[in-house]
């Protein structure tokens, strides 16, 4: 049944991979499916457990042109000392950093279970040799990164050059090994249901372990409506195949209700199977003080 396509010599076997899916998907349907999960069972759904839940799937995310060691570390800390002060809470499930920051949260970090994410691939734009990407991720993970994040080259996938684009993923992943690697879409910049699902599907056969949606640069960033068609995409692969793929909402996601949404959708769409850490995962850099406030009860800023 698995239809691991990585050691097949086939000139155009993402292509035919692609051909095994129906792609067509309409983006009318698509936002009308979206607005009746939100009608019907987000409100379900907005309660302390689910809460809870969400932020044991935070990426804790710093992404700034301002970052530095110091301001790198001090964010690590924070993670440390939540452990201390809210040990009945689940901590985040990583810290998401850029790859120069590895070391330093590799060397600081002491909670057991929070994984290292770094974005790298050139990211947040992609545009760069794949012998820099590669090297770059390598490096990452020789600093410490325990998953990488890179962006899919979106402009060779708008040109229709889908074998380049699933080669350069799948490149990656081997440098990534059994490393985890989420692939990020960059949905706002694909526009259709129909080129989400595409994108969605090559990934998948390249070698993602996680799809996410965006890279918080540009907008628009995670909607409701690209979750919506990437959960499907992971549900049919996941049918084909056997094989389970995570999934990553990411960018600007900025209220509790945006998370509680995506958690709606992966839900309704994809099943309790993916409602774990381990599976679903939000990036964000404004959440984690948000739901934490409403898990305690009252406005705090402890990240
Ligand atoms: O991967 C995570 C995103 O870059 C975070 O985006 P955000 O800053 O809009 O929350």
């Amino acid at each position: 049944m698995a239809e691991k396509l990585n050691n097949q010599q086939d000139e155009n076997k993402y292509e035919k991979a692609l051909s095994l899916y129906n792609c067509e998907v309409s983006d009318e349907e698509v936002r009308d499916a979206v607005r009746k999960i939100i009608a019907e069972k987000v409100h379900e759904n907005d309660n302390l457990e689910v809460k809870k839940f969400l932020m044991g799937s935070v990426e804790l995310t710093t992404l700034k042109t301002t970052d530095s060691e110091d301001r790198v570390l001090a964010f690590t800390e924070r993670v440390n000392q939540f452990d201390e002060q809210y040990p009945e809470l689940p901590h985040v499930a990583t810290i998401c950093v850029y790859p120069c920051f590895a070391k330093t949260v590799s060397e600081t970090l002491e909670v057991d279970g929070v994984e290292i994410a770094c974005v790298s691939g050139s990211f947040p734009s992609s545009q760069a040799l794949i012998e820099v990407k590669v090297a770059e991720t390598a490096l990452a993970i020789k600093d410490g990164a325990t998953e990488i994040d890179i962006v899919m080259p979106v402009g060779k996938f708008l040109s229709g050059n889908y074998e380049e684009v699933a080669d350069e993923i799948s490149e990656l992943k081997n440098v990534c090994g059994e490393k985890k690697m989420k692939v990020i879409l960059e949905t706002g910049c694909l526009k259709t249901a129909a080129n989400i699902k595409k994108a969605s599907i090559l990934s998948m056969y390249a070698g993602a372990d996680y799809i996410k949606t965006s890279t918080g640069k540009l907008e628009p960033a995670a909607t409701p409506e690209a979750a919506y068609v990437m959960c499907q995409a992971i549900k049919e692969y996941y049918d084909k195949t056997g094989i389970q793929i995570g999934f990553k909402p990411a960018g600007g996601l900025n209220t509790v209700m945006d998370a509680i949404t995506m958690y709606t959708i992966v839900k309704e769409v994809l099943g309790e199977k993916w409602l774990t850490n381990q599976w679903f995962r939000m990036g964000t850099s404004r959440l984690a003080n948000l739901l934490l406030s409403e898990v305690v009860g009252h406005e705090t800023k402890f990240f």
